[in-house]
């Protein structure tokens, strides 16, 4: 599903941040990414989804060589990917069904399939009775699991997570750590989670890769 040869990436050449990255992630494995603060998690999670300016090597996603997509086509490859963040994200002057639908509007759903979409994720989440709500009238666990049903709205195949209990207290993370083992063991997602904290008793198979001075290990 990722699979990097040789992968360099950096922000302005003098120094790279992944050095020799060689490591591939298989479809429908849950993967952590560990690793000192300021040792390019975040920077590798963004060449993921073609956000980085300068890079080399080879780096496949879902069979979509990331560096020789141009421009406008880069929504091809979003398209198989949802992506959640520490501080959510969220799009305040939208309701929190509103945000849920845009990855859907992005790659155009009806309205009709939209809403639909939208608002059985957040049953999924728990949250149908806020569908009016604006992300500021929701606690951070709350906008959290927004940010999950936005994530999996246009059915992707690979969910990438940038510390996304960084913010949780250990109830609400334990929430999003399910809703990720859901999407994983039920629908089958491909998960990749940057975290400090590798939660205790997952109750499913993963594997753990680290970043040290660039460098890219296996953990276990
Ligand atoms: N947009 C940018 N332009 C230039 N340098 C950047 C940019 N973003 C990050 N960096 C640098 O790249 C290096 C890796 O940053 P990155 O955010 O990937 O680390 P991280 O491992 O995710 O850190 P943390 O755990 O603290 O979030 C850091 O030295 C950082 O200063």
């Amino acid at each position: 599903m990722i699979n990097a040869k040789d992968l360099y990436l950096t922000y302005d050449s003098n120094k790279y941040i992944i050095k020799r990255g060689n490591f591939s992630i298989k479809e429908r494995e849950f993967v952590f990414i560990g690793g000192n603060s300021g040792s390019g998690k975040s920077t590798l999670l963004k060449s993921f989804y073609g956000d980085i300016p300068i890079k080399h090597g080879s780096l496949k996603i879902a069979n979509q060589e990331v560096f020789k997509i141009k421009g406008n086509n880069l929504r091809y490859l979003r398209k198989d990917i949802g992506v959640i963040f520490q501080d959510y994200k969220l799009i305040n002057d939208y309701t929190i069904e509103e945000n849920i639908m845009i990855p859907l509007k992005i790659n155009n759903y009806s309205d009709e399939v939209s809403r639909l979409q939208a608002d059985n994720l957040l049953k999924h989440v728990k949250l149908s009775h806020r569908k009016g709500f604006y992300p500021n009238q929701l606690s951070g666990g709350e906008q959290q699991r927004v940010a999950v049903a936005r994530a999996l709205a246009h059915n992707p195949k690979i969910i990438i997570a940038d510390e996304p209990t960084g913010n949780l207290d250990d109830f609400n993370a334990d929430v999003v750590w399910n809703l990720l083992k859901g999407a994983n063991e039920q629908l089958g997602i491909t998960v990749v989670v940057v975290t400090h904290r590798v939660p205790k008793n997952l109750g499913i198979n993963f594997r753990q890769l680290s970043i040290e001075d660039g460098i890219i290990y296996e953990v276990s």
